[in-house]
């Protein structure tokens, strides 16, 4: 059993305060504020001091990757089996499954959602309509209606057209109870109804969870929230709830910000803390970011770290010149030192990824795209991972079948697979009855261990990370948000998932847009408008090749002649200086540049001063 009193050890006066606080709890934490320390103190002084017990605790995130940090960290804190820590998915999985089985009944198969269904129904919904009536589907179950409350009530229906909507509703839900099919909205939903059951099933299920811990409650929708208080039986008095309005964004899954400013009517004697000081992030980027935030729950952040440099804007002429501004940002970077795995240059959409990795790929540098760690993307993990989906197994047997396949495999297949079944092992720990389907997802949302690597990544799955160096893509006037005349509702979102990218920093930000942009996004007003910082010519990609892009285009050839990276054979400090400088002879050139294998080689800075007298 842990001391209580080390687990207050390290925390400031406000994070102390909420560790400690009565429940129910919630707590109102900015950006960066060490919610998950919080959460973690305060599940552990709880079962340490004997105001609550483990084994009737329960640990919500929202990830299966946050929800692994959580247990990790309870683990080392309690010194021994922590509580149960999941998704609301997994946990509600884990409830259908035991509830089944108390009950005799068979448990319905899982499938991912419903989407895949519609087509075998006869709908004729060209692709677009389909996406967006499946879209609006889901929202509306999220919000916890169901066939019959869009029956009695088609206004709810916020696309054109209800009737058809309900028409589609209404048959995917025959053909799912005539498959005897679940999708993943339906684990929620079946998880409720079996801990409200009036009989032993119920009760028993309702034991597990006296005491409840829910991180980043500003994205819970209503389903998620009458689970929880179904399953604590109505009595909400040992809630403990942790979240940021300013980062709600999953507006989309319906999720409803609203759910957090409304829990002190639904919960009378709520006790609520602030923890408003941001300890990641310098405070010249906590400034910059404070203004994008909306301060009505929470107040303005304030920094714990002094000084530190504003977010740097640029402006660059096309997609491609920006993403070569990215590649070659953290080739400098890493060239000074800065580890690859403490950058990222992340994105609003999936779509602008494409450009920043084909740019990556030019300089050689090694990257991460969405999070899929390189562990997930090893050939010998994804074959096995085949087998695992194929065969649908579950996690006993997946461990199973990673140990046989280390016992027949060659030394250089087998780093991979041995951190795999590390994985593997400790997901079973965790969750005894999680499936391929868990362990995929926890390995896409790994933060890369042990590997150097950039992550390349959009804004949603950014959320709860952190790197030393950012780069934020496509935010300019004209192109964030990326609609306009957005609804108040969708706009405010979009200010919000800027405000979660822009705290991802602990100590650079870098923010960039292309043309037709000419300036930064207007909800970026406060910053300038970068026209100091207006592009050099290494970055314009159109018009002709200046000569820092000729330089470019010499040294990457160099670079895969000697399959090198290409700031190797020329820096980018150097390049820029021998555009703007452009030596007369082969001396001056030599005294100017730094790149230490250039320096080294007659034999290059020869190639290199004949390559700069043809172009020059
Ligand atoms: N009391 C403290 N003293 C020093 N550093 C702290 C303290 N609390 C948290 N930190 C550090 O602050 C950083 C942010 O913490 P954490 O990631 O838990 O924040 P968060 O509230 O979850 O942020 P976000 O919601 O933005 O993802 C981490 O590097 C953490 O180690």
């Amino acid at each position: 059993m842990a001391n209580a009193d080390l687990l207050l050890e390290g925390l400031s006066s406000q994070q102390r305060e909420a560790v400690i606080a009565k429940a129910p709890l919630l707590i109102v934490a900015a950006a960066g504020s060490g919610k998950t320390r919080v959460l973690t103190h305060r599940i552990a002084y709880q079962i340490a001091t004997q105001t609550t017990r483990g084994t009737q605790s329960v640990a919500i995130s929202f990830t299966r990757a946050a929800a692994w940090e959580v247990s990790r960290r309870l683990y080392r804190l309690l010194d021994g089996p922590p509580p149960q820590c999941g998704t609301f998915h997994s946990l509600a999985l884990g409830l259908v499954r035991e509830g089944s089985a108390m009950l005799g009944r068979p448990v319905p198969r899982l499938i991912g959602d419903s989407n895949g269904l519609l087509g075998d129904l006869g709908f004729k919904l060209s692709e677009a309509r389909r996406r967006v009536v499946f879209a609006e589907i889901e929202r509306l179950r999220a919000r916890g209606h169901d066939l019959t409350s869009l029956q009695e009530n088609p206004d709810l229906v916020s696309i054109p057209n209800p009737h058809e909507l309900i028409s589609v509703c209404s048959t995917l839900e025959r053909a799912k109870s005539r498959q005897r099919l679940m999708d993943l909205t339906d684990v929620l939903r079946i998880a409720t109804e079996l801990v409200a059951r009036n009989d032993g099933v119920g009760e028993a299920l309702r034991l597990q969870a006296r005491w409840v811990y829910i991180d980043e409650f500003q994205d819970v929708n209503p389903l998620q929230l009458r689970l929880i208080e179904q399953w604590m039986g109505t009595d909400l008095s040992g809630l403990t709830v942790v979240g940021d309005p300013n980062q709600s964004i999953y507006g989309w899954n319906g999720s409803d910000p609203a759910l957090m400013t409304s829990l002190a009517t639904r919960i009378p004697t709520l006790t609520r803390v602030a923890l408003s000081t941001n300890y990641r992030s310098t405070a010249a980027l906590v400034a910059a970011a404070n203004p994008v935030a909306d301060h009505q729950l929470l107040g303005r952040v304030q920094a714990h770290r002094q000084g530190g440099q504003a977010p740097e804007l640029l402006a660059t002429d096309s997609v491609a010149a920006e993403a070569q501004l990215a590649a070659r940002r953290i080739a400098e970077l890493h060239y000074r030192g800065v580890p690859y795995s403490s950058m990222a240059t992340l994105a609003r959409t999936i779509r602008q990824l494409a450009p920043i990795e084909e740019a990556l790929r030019r300089l050689d540098i090694p990257h991460s795209i969405l999070g899929l760690t390189p562990l997930a993307s090893a050939p010998e993990v994804i074959a096995l991972m085949r087998t695992a989906k194929t065969e649908r197994l579950q996690i006993t047997e997946i461990c199973d079948m990673v140990e046989e396949a280390l016992n027949s495999t060659s030394p250089e297949r087998a780093a991979n697979q041995r951190i795999l079944l590390e994985v593997a092992t400790e997901l079973r720990r965790q969750d005894p009855i999680a499936d391929y389907l868990a362990l995929e997802e926890l390995l896409r949302g790994l933060q890369v261990r042990g590997v150097d690597a950039v992550s390349v990544t959009t804004f949603h799955r950014a959320k709860g990370l952190q790197w030393h160096h950012v780069h934020l893509v496509g935010i300019g006037d004209k192109s964030y948000p990326s609609r306009r005349g957005l609804p108040v509702d969708a706009l405010a979102e979009e200010r919000r998932l800027l405000y979660v990218a822009m705290t991802r920093a602990t100590d650079s930000l870098l923010i960039s847009w292309s043309k037709p942009s000419l300036a930064p996004s207007s909800l970026l007003a406060h910053l300038g408008r970068g026209e100091e910082n207006a592009p050099t010519q290494s970055i314009r990609s159109h018009g002709a090749p200046s000569l820092a892009t000729r330089l470019d285009r010499w040294r990457v050839a160099v670079a895969k002649e000697r399959r090198l990276a290409s700031y190797l054979i020329l820096s980018d400090a150097d390049l820029r200086k021998l555009a703007r400088i452009r030596p007369s002879d082969k001396e001056s050139l030599l005294a100017m540049v730094t790149t230490p294998l250039l320096a080294e080689s007659p034999e290059l800075a020869d190639r290199l001063f004949a390559e700069l007298a043809r172009v020059g």
